[in-house]
């Protein structure tokens, strides 16, 4: 308490933090734990009563309820707003009531087809339960913590599963010990009830709830609209992962080790996610994201390439630890590779995790089992896992080709340097090797939003650029001529009012032909680098997108006014537009002070011109640290550089051209 009476903030607690976001948080801890163990215990049920001889003919029936428990996140996702208008209580409350009785009907049923249809109702309850957790939090922190709530929030709920996993192992010994091996799921699935009444029962003393609940987008319509390399990369790794959980019971059973045997796999992949997840940012933090991402998707698969082949129950749980922590890694890769994209991410694992546990198992069962030789059988089961491990590979690969924002850096000193805790930087001489003939100079626009950092990396890039003695000249759009002035100050003027969006456009195209015609070709003719900030590209993002005129005529119109001028290189950089918008100071001028979706609708633009030609551009998390950026843009941009001493020059003098500005 201060003397007035106040009581002080605790420093260690987390942003924002209130006695009811705690409250709330315990509340999700719960259900979180709930929803993780109705997984096993589900599974373990129908495990029980496909009560088919040989283990893996059980497989397509556990296989059936895990598809079963996944399916309304994929398919059902955009019916949540229908529970928005109620109190987030109440669907909190009800969401585990639901479940609670689900989970006590289904040994009490005893059926096949009851534990079906209840794994089905278990992951539609879910539904509105994922998505008031992910709007609750940040709500009842305020807008200036939300994202930090909202982080918490989700890291309480998968931080249950690794719990959950170890209740469930234990829970199955003890099940066995008392009534005997193979028993069957009951005790778990009262457990997993009773935990489900905990959560309720936490969630009543919370107090007041906002209500609402955000749109939730298809993750089907998600996969294609945004789609990403980095988004093939994680569905490898969810087809891998949902291979292990969709063949782990069977296996386990295989292997004489039954249920505390599938729950040690479960708790062993969780925890290593887990682990894997939350140290992502500190492994390697000097490598690039986006070879991290590349190298833990084949690391996983391989892992899961031993784990297939292994017929012991130890080794098989420490690899899916191992697989975890890989798994863990690349989510967090990717997630700093894409972050504007994790819906997209998230509909990616989703979906592969859906795929992988509603087709591997059938395809086990009818595999079958095949004796190699007297000491070593070969199963359904292998076979998946394999399959699983080879997917996973091939698409980490593709991504790591596709994405890769250290061509012509060798990976192998690379990741040594890395290893050291060092950046890899290569020799001059090879830094610099011609990779196009120098007849011309190299042109490199920088593009993005308001406040996005094209000036400050345009003008990083320029310093660099001269200390390795090239000739290089910055400039900028709109109004680097002097007619270019003139239409600058017309159109960022805030007194400009009812210019029409198509003499907007031929505004913006008449300054840059000007620029090209005066500062930008007769630079590349002398052999000079030119630094542009802003280009082509933001016409097409601000008058196409923004302004909703057709992007084909305005890229025909500056291709004229441009005598067709493309750069060699785009460096985009993306930044939240507020974030951005933020980062400027007042005032706003004409088009900075547009509303938020006339900035949303550019970015989408930028976004969608840069997957249309992933060659040609370089798209970076803005967010990131100044010096981060720096360096992933000098790499990028000694991929196009020309030698800086031309040939016939060093012959006559061996030495360095002067710095020119
Ligand atoms: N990576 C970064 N992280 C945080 N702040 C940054 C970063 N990069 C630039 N800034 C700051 O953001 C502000 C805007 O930067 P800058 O002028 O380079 O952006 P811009 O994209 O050129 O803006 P504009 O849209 O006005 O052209 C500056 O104060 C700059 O110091
Ligand atoms: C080249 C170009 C620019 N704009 C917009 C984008 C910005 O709001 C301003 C330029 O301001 P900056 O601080 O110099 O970045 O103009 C546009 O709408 N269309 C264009 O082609």
């Amino acid at each position: 308490m201060t003397r007035t009476g106040v009581t002080r903030p605790d420093p260690a607690a987390p942003p924002g933090d209130s006695p009811n976001l705690r409250r709330l948080r315990t509340a999700l801890a719960l259900s979180g734990t709930g929803q993780w163990l109705s997984v096993g215990a589900l599974t373990a049920m129908a495990g029980v009563l496909a009560r088919d001889d040989a283990p893996l003919d059980r497989a397509p029936a556990i296989g059936l309820v895990l598809a079963l428990l996944l399916a309304p996140a994929v398919l059902l996702a955009p019916l949540v707003p229908v529970v928005g208008r109620l109190d987030r209580r109440t669907v909190l409350v009800a969401a585990d009531l639901v479940r609670l009785v689900l989970l006590v009907s289904v040994p009490l049923v005893d059926a096949q087809v009851w534990t079906a249809v209840a794994a089905f109702l278990v992951g539609l309850a879910a539904l509105p339960w994922t998505t008031v957790v992910t709007t609750t939090a940040p709500a009842l922190a305020g807008a200036e913590h939300a994202e930090h709530a909202r982080t918490a929030a989700l890291r309480t709920v998968f931080g249950a599963a690794p719990v959950a996993g170890v209740l469930f192992a234990v829970l199955s010994l003890v099940a066995d010990a008392v009534a005997g091996a193979a028993t069957r799921a009951d005790l778990v699935l009262y457990v997993t009830a009773a935990v489900f009444l905990a959560s309720a029962i936490a969630v009543v003393t919370l107090g007041d709830l906002p209500r609402g609940a955000d749109p939730v987008p298809s993750p089907l319509a998600l996969l294609f609209r945004n789609g990403s390399a980095a988004g093939l990369a994680v569905l490898g790794l969810a087809l891998a992962g949902g291979a292990i959980v969709a063949v782990a019971q069977v296996e386990a059973v295989t292997l004489g080790a039954g249920n505390p045997g599938y729950g040690s796999v479960l708790a062993g992949l969780a925890i290593g996610v887990a682990f894997g997840a939350f140290e992502g940012p500190r492994v390697l933090a000097v490598f690039s994201r986006v070879r991290l991402l590349g190298l833990a998707v084949p690391a996983g698969a391989l892992l899961l390439l031993v784990l297939a082949l292994v017929h012991n129950l130890v080794v098989v749980v420490f690899l899916a630890g191992f697989f975890g922590v890989a798994a863990g890694i690349a989510w967090s890769a990717a997630r700093s590779v894409v972050p504007e994209r994790i819906g997209h991410l998230r509909s990616a694992a989703l979906v592969g995790a859906l795929v992988a546990v509603a087709v591997l198992p059938p395809v086990a069962a009818a595999v079958g089992t095949h004796r190699v030789n007297d000491d070593y059988v070969f199963t359904g089961a292998q076979a998946v896992l394999l399959t699983g491990a080879v997917l996973a590979a091939l698409l980490g690969l593709v991504a790591l080709r596709r994405l890769d924002d250290r061509r012509g850096i060798p990976l192998v000193p690379d990741l040594a340097a890395a290893l050291r805790g060092e950046r890899y930087t290569p020799p001059l001489e090879e830094a610099s090797r011609p990779l196009r003939p120098a007849e011309r100079g190299v042109f490199v626009a920088f593009e993005g939003g308001e406040g996005a950092g094209k000036t400050t990396q345009a003008r990083l890039a320029a310093i660099w650029l001269r200390d390795h003695g090239y000739d290089v000249v910055t400039t900028h759009e709109p109004g680097a001529t002097k007619i270019g002035m003139r239409l600058r100050a017309m159109l960022l003027d805030r007194d400009t009012t009812g210019l029409s969006p198509r003499a907007e456009t031929l505004l913006y195209a008449a300054d840059r032909a000007d620029h090209v015609a005066n500062v930008i070709l007769p630079a590349m003719a002398r052999g000079a680098i030119v630094v542009s900030d802003r280009f082509v590209d933001s016409s097409l993002a601000y008058q196409g997108y923004g302004r909703k005129q057709p992007v084909e005529d305005i890229a025909k119109l500056n291709g004229w006014a441009t005598q067709g001028l493309v750069p060699d290189l785009t460096v985009l950089l993306m930044v939240q537009p507020e974030a951005g918008l933020r980062r400027l100071p007042a005032p706003a001028d004409r088009i900075e002070s547009e509303p938020a979706e006339f900035h949303e609708r550019v970015r989408d633009g930028f976004l969608a011109l840069a997957e249309a030609e992933p060659d040609r551009y370089l798209v970076l998390d803005a967010s990131r640290p100044q010096s981060e950026l720096s360096r992933q843009i000098q790499d990028r941009i000694r991929e196009i550089l020309p030698d800086p001493v031309p040939a016939a020059a060093e012959d006559v003098t061996s030495t360095f051209p002067a710095i020119t500005d």
